[in-house]
């Protein structure tokens, strides 16, 4: 600025005259000259402040330990927290060493979108995998509050800027990261670590799968390592008890069943037995069989595994599905009387045709490398995938067969225990059709019925 004023008053005048100025300037102190000097004198003020600042630092580290500022940072905490009453629990989007996405991070954020849209103000809508509906979670930097047993608690989410890499900037920055946390009375402190946050995980939990898309999946067939077990696709299917024509009675009771079971959690780890339960429906064709299984997964919320057996190479493969399999699912066996060779005679009939033929033609195996991959799995594998030790693996998990000809299976197979619940499901009966005329065609009641129950009673 300085040198702009000098360079502006010199080109005002005329030539001739510049000398004389120039001249004028450097013998008599003039109003540029003052200015001169102020902005030296600022400039050896700041020099001697940042010098005394640096030494004042530097006497700072050598005769104060390092520690000292965390120590007193510290200390602050720990007299603030003796006349602060309120305790903070934080939870963190990303934890363990592998920064997995922390499952009760995941739960608490179902549960407070639930309180989020009555509550907070701001609302953003998140994109969760496999969730069939929008889902609302609270805004960052919101705030909700919550009731639980009369106590009084506040949820606040948080998120971190993500960090600056300056030494390297051309690594990828990371990440945003969120967490909630949780105030609440230290006076409450058990009540809120103990039974409060089971709750908020449940209930999350239980929030969570409700949104969730449902999936029918089918087994892939058995090959590399790392080839994912199993394929799904979105399961949308309408049926439903409610539209299923049956006994009311019996219905009920399948219900009541299903119901108990998957709330039976605790009573699974209580008589010491894995958390499954197996279903046989029997019954002539076209009878509702595979209607059923959809109204059970509608009913429980649980995807559907249609496991096709041809498809499964050995026993070892089927015996390793259960470990692919998660928790709230139905693993379905349609026709198992006709999926595979499944009784102890007919196996051996077949080694003994294969050893009869092994004789006549010792090169045949080699030429029909094909159909040697054909399925190797026995009834012992079969009844291993049931109830061996591999499938106590995950829990939560049905096991439904279905089969035309229940005299064909095997008794093992079957028992209770294995098939805890046989559901035969017959022809239409008088109480089955007033199901059916109630769906079709909105009747309760109708001057024929009086002849149909009768008909229908007669037929069996
Ligand atoms: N009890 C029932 N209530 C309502 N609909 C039924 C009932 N039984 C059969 N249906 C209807 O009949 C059709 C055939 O039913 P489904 O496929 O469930 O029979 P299924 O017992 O599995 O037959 P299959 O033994 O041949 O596999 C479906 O469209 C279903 O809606
Ligand atoms: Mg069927």
């Amino acid at each position: 600025m300085l040198n702009e004023v000098l360079i502006e008053s010199v080109l005002e005048r005329p030539p001739n005259s510049i000398y004389k100025y120039l001249n004028s300037c450097i013998s008599k102190p003039t109003m540029l000259k003052r200015m001169m000097m102020r902005e030296m004198w600022l400039w050896r003020q700041l020099g001697s402040l940042l010098a005394s600042m640096m030494s004042a630092y530097a006497m700072f580290h050598r005769y104060f330990p390092y520690q000292l500022p965390s120590h007193i940072q510290r200390y602050t905490l720990k007299w603030f927290g003796c006349v602060y009453p309120y305790i903070q629990i934080s939870f963190d989007e990303y934890a363990g060493e592998l920064h997995k996405r922390s499952e009760v991070f995941t739960a608490i954020q179902s549960y407070l979108s639930t309180k989020s849209s009555t509550e907070a103000k701001q609302l953003k809508e998140k994109e969760v995998k496999g969730s069939k509906s929008l889902v609302l979670v609270v805004d960052d930097n919101e705030e909700v509050t919550d009731e639980f047993q009369g106590i009084k608690l506040w949820w606040a989410s948080r998120k971190t800027a993500p960090r600056q890499s300056s030494s390297f900037p051309f690594y990828p920055q990371s990440d945003e990261k969120r967490r909630y946390k949780l105030t609440f009375h230290r006076r409450h402190r058990d009540i809120i670590t103990g039974s409060y946050l089971d709750h908020v995980r449940k209930e999350g939990k239980a929030i969570a799968v409700s949104h969730r898309q449902r999936k029918l999946y089918i087994n892939n067939p058995a090959s590399g390592y790392k080839t994912r077990k199993w394929s799904s696709v979105a399961f949308d299917h309408p049926a439903t008890f409610e539209s299923i024509a049956m006994e009311p009675k019996k219905k009920e009771e399948i219900i009541n069943d299903l119901m108990k079971f998957s709330n039976g959690k605790e009573y699974y780890a209580k008589i010491g037995k894995p958390w499954k339960r197996g279903y046989l429906l029997y019954g002539p064709p076209g009878t509702g069989k595979s209607t059923m299984i959809t109204a059970m997964s509608n009913l429980t919320n649980y995807d559907v595994y249609d496991l096709e057996l041809t498809t499964v190479k050995s026993n070892t493969d089927l015996r390793k599905l259960p470990i692919d399999t998660p928790s709230k699912a139905i693993i379905v066996i349609e026709d198992i009387d006709c999926s595979l060779d499944l009784t102890g005679q007919r196996k051996k009939k077949k080694e003994k045709d294969e050893e009869d033929k092994e004789k006549k033609d010792p090169t045949r195996k080699m030429r029909e490398g094909e159909e040697s991959k054909a399925s190797q799995v026995t009834l012992s594998g079969l009844l291993n995938f049931i109830d061996g030790i591999w499938s106590a693996c995950g829990g939560e998990r049905t096991i439904v067969f279905t089969t035309n000809y229940v005299e064909k299976l095997d008794p093992a197979l079957i028992r209770r225990g294995r098939m805890d619940k046989h559901i035969k499901l017959s022809h239409c009966c008088y109480e089955a059709f007033k199901v059916l005329a109630r769906n079709y065609l909105n009747l309760d009641s109708h001057e024929l019925f009086g002849s149909i129950e009768p008909l229908l009673g007669e037929t069996n």
